[in-house]
């Protein structure tokens, strides 16, 4: 099954997967703490507005993971002192839903340390919906097919266990993922870029 790209929100971890058929020649990449999805040197020329951006990016108390350029909002907002489930909902109304031939959703999820107060949440916007939720247990949304958060068998020891497990998920057309912890207070990233990675 097909369901582009998609996140799952653990309540102290994040981890992004993207999946394209139509852009497959992309690699996340480490840009002072924040995680940028990047055409690779060898992708043809492409003027779609939605194939590079900023999926993992600290925000005030949050890290944020998201499939385009909602994140930096949403990031912006929990800087300003917004709450995460107000951040979300605000960013994913206002840029909504992708202007392409599938409408396609922007999901995102903020994820809170897990000695913090305040819960881990996940969104997304589609075309009929905005749904924004707190996750007490890992949860998932996609941009096509399983596209409502979902309760998901995962589990996440570190941030590169979360990368490397949406990479593995048996969903089609795996090109690269991304993981997130925050406990103790610690933020911790990870890259999973596939096969050619560190060969
Ligand atoms: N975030 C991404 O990495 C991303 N990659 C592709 N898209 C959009 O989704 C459309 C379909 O892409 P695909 O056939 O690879 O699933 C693309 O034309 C583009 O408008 C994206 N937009 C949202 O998911």
């Amino acid at each position: 099954m097909y369901v582009g790209r998609f996140i799952v929100v653990g309540p102290d971890f994040g981890a992004y997967r993207v999946s394209s058929r139509s852009f497959p020649n992309r690699r996340i990449v480490d840009r002072d703490g924040t995680l940028t999805v990047a055409p690779t040197p060898d992708a043809p020329e492409s003027d779609n507005p939605y194939i590079s951006y900023n999926c993992v990016r600290e925000g005030g108390d949050g890290v944020v993971v998201g499939n385009g350029s909602h994140v930096d909002p949403v990031a912006e907002k929990l800087d300003a002192g917004y709450p995460a489930r107000d951040a979300l909902a605000e960013s994913l109304l206002a840029l909504d839903y992708e202007k392409d031939d599938y409408d396609t959703p922007r999901i995102a999820g903020v994820v809170a340390s897990d000695d913090a107060d305040e819960a881990s949440y996940i969104g997304i916007v589609r075309r009929d919906a905005l749904l924004v939720r707190a996750v007490s247990e890992p949860t998932l949304v996609a941009t096509y097919e399983e596209d409502a958060p979902a309760s998901v068998e995962f589990e996440a020891d570190d941030a590169e266990s979360a990368a490397t497990g949406v990479y593995e998920m048996e969903y089609e057309h795996a090109v690269c993922a991304a993981g997130v912890t925050y406990r103790g207070g610690e933020v911790e990233l990870a890259v999973e870029n596939g096969p050619e990675d560190g060969a």
